[in-house]
């Protein structure tokens, strides 16, 4: 049996990181630069107000006081986008707001509290030493200086500074679009009367969802039967249009098991890795274009586990991520756990952080198909291959997984 870390590796080597793309600001969230960023425009892009008030002389207020005020004549008024093109001369004002230009001549603001708010004329009651209240150009940012490296993940803040700096579009990493199949006969869409035998098609769903919260697109979302004639042209299809294939069943040694049979001489390779779920594994190229289809195993938890442990991994190495994602930190198990010799186990558990430190909490049904303790659990423990029994209160590697930490029950 292969380890964890040997077909990781296969997986890792195989895929690549896909050539950059320019798209537009909203279709960029979560994507990786390809490319440095050089501010196209200073941040201020000129001097100008950070209050409502007004645009003044400083030499005008310096005795202005409460008690002793100072007015003046208000010669003019300039709102944000406005151009300030009234000079501000000695013993004048000019009504400003927040972001608009100053005018030339004024170099200090009196925010309108420190006023009568007049305007015709307008009584002082505070001075304002020269530069208050002003934004000076180029404060933040200078044009032509580099504000994102080649690299850079874009979140909501880092979006915000490309925006104000110039860029509509920018060059990115693009996001694989991913088809998610599930094979099985017995498969029903869910919400879709049961006869006997069959099952809800979860995995598609769960998959389907685990793509996006990569960060990556679902291309396709495919159900097919339990033959090898189906599940070929499917993937055929599949591999002339998407980057990524994510197939679960069908890869053990039942009499059906099509994914395995129909493209184990098609260059994808069935494996068993020395894990606990997620033993049985498919992965490959495929079609002409060498797209990687990742054959996972139909059980739920397996599935999910696979798609944690492999698939996450590629999918991020394709958009020019660190493959690694989740937080590894030591908890400490809060009840024993055994674990089956020669392989790794991913246990799931629900992850607290307490005073001292993190717990990590085993679900109670750590089989396969219990679909529902893998709903509850918010994390992995890992216990390696020669580890068999776990005691309770041992320190484990656990992964935290993403999610909102509110939970039913
Ligand atoms: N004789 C052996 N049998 C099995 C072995 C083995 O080594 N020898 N390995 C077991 C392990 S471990 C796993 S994991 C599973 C993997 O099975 P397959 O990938 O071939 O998956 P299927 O047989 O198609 O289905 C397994 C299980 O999962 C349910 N399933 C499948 N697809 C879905 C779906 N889309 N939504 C919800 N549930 C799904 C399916 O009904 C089965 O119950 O093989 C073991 N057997
Ligand atoms: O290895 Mo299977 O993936 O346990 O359930």
């Amino acid at each position: 049996m292969r380890s964890v870390a040997e077909h990781l590796r296969a997986v890792l080597d195989t895929v690549r990181t896909a050539p950059p793309v320019r798209l537009p600001l909203p279709e960029a969230l979560g994507l990786v630069l390809a490319e440095d960023l050089v501010a196209r425009v200073d941040l201020p892009g000129f001097d100008n107000s950070a209050m409502d008030g007004y645009a003044v002389r400083a030499a005008d207020v310096v005795a202005a006081a409460a008690g002793s005020p100072v007015t003046l004549p208000v010669v003019g008024e300039v709102a944000a986008g406005a151009t300030a093109d009234r000079e501000v001369g000695p013993g004048e004002a000019v009504r400003i707001m927040t972001g608009a230009m100053m005018p030339p001549g004024a170099d200090t603001v009196v925010k309108v509290e420190d006023t009568d708010g007049g305007t015709e004329q307008v009584r002082i009651d505070a001075s304002a030493p020269a530069g208050l209240s002003v934004r000076p150009a180029g404060e933040d940012v200078r044009a032509g200086t580099v504000v994102l490296a080649a690299g850079t993940v874009l979140d909501a803040r880092r979006l915000a500074l490309a925006a104000a700096t110039g860029y509509g579009v920018v060059p990115v990493h693009p996001r694989p679009r991913v088809a998610v199949v599930s094979t099985g006969a017995e498969l029903v869409p869910p919400g879709e009367p049961l006869s006997p035998g069959q099952i809800h098609d979860s995995n598609s769903h769960m998959l389907a969802a685990a793509v996006v919260e990569t960060g990556c697109t679902v291309a396709r979302r495919v159900t097919v039967g339990d033959t090898v004639e189906e599940v070929l042209a499917v993937v055929e299809e599949l591999a002339g249009d998407v980057d990524a294939i994510v197939t679960s069943g069908g890869v053990s040694m039942g009499a059906y098991d099509v994914v395995k049979e129909a493209l184990r001489d098609r260059g994808v390779e069935f494996v068993q890795v020395a894990m606990q779920p997620g033993k049985p594994q498919g992965f490959g190229p495929v079609g002409e274009r060498g797209v990687p289809l990742f054959g996972l195993p139909g059980n739920p938890v397996s599935s999910y586990v696979s798609f944690e442990v492999f698939v996450r991994p590629a999918l991020r190495t394709m958009m020019g991520l660190q493959p690694a994602t989740r937080p590894v930190l030591t908890a400490r198990l809060t009840q024993a756990l055994r674990s089956p010799a020669g392989r790794t186990q991913i246990a799931r558990a629900v992850a607290t952080r307490t005073a001292t430190g993190w717990e990590a909490d085993p679900v109670w049904g750590q089989a396969s198909h219990f679909v529902a303790d893998l709903s509850r659990a918010n994390a992995f423990v890992v216990v390696p291959p020669d580890v068999t029994q776990v005691d309770a209160g041992a320190d484990v590697e656990l992964w935290l997984l993403g999610g909102d930490e509110s939970r039913v029950g």
